[in-house]
């Protein structure tokens, strides 16, 4: 049986989710979207050959709502859509710190709900992608959800009290990284080399360490030591690294993180 899904709310998220479901052999004609601003919907339409419709449309005639609008806007998105939304659609909110349960609240009652906080890698099909169930969620409501994140990456379940921590290590993750090699590519130009190479020096060596990582099966301790040779030039930067407080300052980052996301559970935290 076909199953349509409607994305609602296509900004960054809501765009990479529907366009790598088509990469992953989705027919756009199964998928809905929909967007504030109607050139924003036209847009859509002609990039990957979607329909655009109302939320309430969206809310009648989808399968699966996926809800991927900022935490702050999902209350009034849910009081839009909860009349119209029947209990036997399967409802998936990707807004960090949202909890089933504020989902739950403002649907009707035994509306199947799922909760996945993905990443911007989804773009180029790397995405992980963290996936629990609320209170009517069934073991085939959670299938669905990984056959949808799947096509954009890896997925993982995991218990809902969870999920702040997983938005912080993973969700916001690939900003940690963007962040290190934009900082090692400024120490490049202190160095003295021009800003495009260092770059891509950076950028390989961040690719070859992600893969090595994925692929080698080693620990990362254990990759780092076979990088650092006795009286060598890595154990001065680590030196600087540990002299700084980088390992203290991620901790903390992570756990900023973290509470933000338990913060947004309210929906309205600016
Ligand atoms: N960016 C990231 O790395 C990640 C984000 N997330 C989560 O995904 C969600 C979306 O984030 P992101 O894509 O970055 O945010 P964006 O601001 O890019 O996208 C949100 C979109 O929702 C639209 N929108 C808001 N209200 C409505 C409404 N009532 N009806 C239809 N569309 C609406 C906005 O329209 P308009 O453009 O007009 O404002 C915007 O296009 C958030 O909840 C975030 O927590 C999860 C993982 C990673
Ligand atoms: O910064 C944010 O709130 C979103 C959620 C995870 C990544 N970006």
């Amino acid at each position: 049986m076909t199953q349509t899904v409607a994305v609602l709310g296509t900004g960054k998220i809501g765009e990479a989710l529907p366009s790598g479901m088509i990469r992953g052999g989705w027919t756009p004609a199964d998928l809905l979207v929909t967007a504030r601003r109607t050139e924003r919907a036209e847009e859509l339409r002609s990039r990957y050959g979607v329909t655009p419709v109302t939320n309430a449309e969206a809310a009648k005639s989808a399968d699966t709502l996926i809800l991927t609008v900022k935490p702050q806007d999902m209350g009034s998105l849910l009081d839009e859509l909860a009349p119209h939304v029947p209990a036997d659609r399967l409802v998936i909110s990707g807004a960090a710190g949202i909890t089933t349960a504020f989902l739950e609240e403002r649907l009707t009652e035994g509306t199947p709900v799922v909760r996945v906080m993905t990443n911007t890698p989804a773009l180029v099909d790397e995405a992980m992608s963290v996936i629990s169930a609320g209170t009517h969620a069934t073991a085939d409501h959670l299938t669905h959800a990984e056959e949808i994140f799947g096509a954009v990456g890896k997925t993982l379940r995991v218990p809902e009290n969870q999920q702040d921590a997983c938005t912080a290590l993973s969700g916001s993750g690939p900003a940690y990284f963007f962040y290190l090699v934009e900082a090692m590519t400024d120490a490049g130009i202190l160095l003295g080399l021009p800003r495009d190479k260092a770059h891509d020096l950076i950028v390989q060596s961040a690719i070859g360490a992600a893969t090595m990582l994925r692929d080698s099966g080693e620990h990362p301790v254990k990759l780092r030591e076979n990088v650092t040779s006795p009286a060598g030039t890595t154990i001065n930067a680590i030196r600087e690294l540990e002299n700084h407080g980088v390992r203290a300052a991620l901790i903390a980052a992570l756990e900023a993180a973290r509470d933000r996301s338990r913060e947004l559970a309210s929906g309205t935290k600016d």
